[in-house]
């Protein structure tokens, strides 16, 4: 797992000229070209986020995609003297371009909510974004891994399934919804009230991205803390309402950015270790799963040469817990009926 320090480390690393050395540091190990492709590039997501991919020594081509504003954004990256080259792709021409050979699609492309919206709000501009753009990679780039950005993650992941299942492509281990900034809050939480430096902070989250269904197991947190029920059922609705206070705070110009950003370049270094066999890389995801009887759900993942190696368990919850497993479920199987209705149509 990428620990806090690790964009620091990736960006000496990559300052250095790291590019031949493998992550370990052993010259003899050289690292593979690794393409990965942001769509909504220009977008406040894709922007950082661009940044941090550029920072990232994994990357030997960095490839920008937007309806407009991104040769201006690849143009300004593309200046930062580390491995990757930078290509910006502008309107659906250059889509298929933009995806060739693509070993990591990340998608944060689709609008962001206003105060007073819930997620839910977004799909009925979003699922018709991201339909689109996974029918481009199935087309363009079908096995590559697909980390989803756009929201709601809860719909757009099984929209992204159909999709793939329709054009034959469809591979369960390359399709992850990113649920990283739901474990970035819950670590960056729970340490504040227990006291403990955040960089040694381990949360799993588990279930879904949006509301009660994002569900943080302070159970199994580590370093132990012994918190108050109230307390804990404090930090899980913080965790839960993490987007919402970020959209509050920014008062109509959009969600979290970022935070998002960061996220969203943990769980992608955590793909490109996984393929190229770093042993041992587990994150939470939103993937398919037999974990519940919904046919996705988000839980602790190992990444390996093909994606998920394995969906691991939820391991045991407390009764707070168990019972908000329970309270979720009708929500995320309906947002994930409707993704499914949505793509099929
Ligand atoms: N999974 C998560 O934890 C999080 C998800 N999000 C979601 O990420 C999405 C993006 O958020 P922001 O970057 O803040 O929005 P934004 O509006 O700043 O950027 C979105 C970008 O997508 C682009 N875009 C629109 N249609 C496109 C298409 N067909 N192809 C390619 N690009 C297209 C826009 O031109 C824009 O540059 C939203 O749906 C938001 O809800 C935001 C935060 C956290
Ligand atoms: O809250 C939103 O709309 C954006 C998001 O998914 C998050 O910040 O977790």
């Amino acid at each position: 797992m990428m620990k806090p320090s690790m964009l620091r480390s990736l960006h000496s690393a990559a300052a250095r000229g790291a590019s031949h050395l493998s992550r370990r540091g052993f010259a003899s190990e050289p690292v593979p070209e690794r393409k990965v492709a942001v769509l909504g590039a220009a977008g406040g997501i894709g922007q950082p986020l661009s940044l941090l991919m550029k920072l990232n020594p994994l990357v030997s081509s960095l490839s920008l995609y937007d309806i407009a504003g991104t040769p201006g954004v690849a143009a300004d990256v593309s200046h930062i003297n580390t491995r990757s080259e930078v290509v910006g792709y502008q309107g659906e021409a250059e889509l298929g371009k933009a995806l060739e050979g693509a070993d990591v699609v990340i998608i944060p492309a689709g609008v962001p909510r206003k105060p007073g919206m819930t997620r839910d709000d977004l799909f009925n501009i979003n699922a018709g974004i991201v339909k689109a753009l996974c029918t481009a990679i199935a087309k363009y780039c079908p096995h590559a891994l697909v980390n989803m950005i756009s929201n709601p993650v809860n719909s757009t992941v099984p929209i992204a399934a159909e999709v793939f299942k329709k054009a034959g492509t469809y591979d369960e281990k390359r399709l992850f919804g990113v649920t990283t900034l739901d474990v970035v809050r819950a670590k960056t939480f729970y340490a504040g009230k227990a006291n403990v430096p955040v960089a040694g902070v381990n949360v799993p989250v588990v279930g879904g991205h949006a509301g009660i269904t994002i569900l943080p197991l302070f159970s199994q947190a580590t370093p132990k803390a012994n918190l108050d029920d109230d307390v804990i059922k404090a930090l899980t609705k913080r965790t839960q309402d993490g987007g919402t206070e970020v959209v509050e705070a920014k008062a109509g110009k959009g969600s979290a950015t970022l935070s998002m950003a960061y996220a969203g370049a943990l769980f992608a270094d955590a793909c490109l270790k996984g393929l190229n066999g770093v042993p041992d890389v587990v994150e939470c995801s939103f993937v398919q799963s037999t974990v519940t009887e919904l046919p996705f759900f988000a839980s602790k993942v190992r990444l390996g040469k093909n994606g998920v190696e394995e969906v691991l368990g939820l391991g045991s919850l407390s009764d707070f817990e168990q019972q908000g497993l329970e309270s979720l479920k009708p929500e995320l199987k309906s947002s994930i009926e409707k993704g499914i209705k949505f793509a099929n149509q």
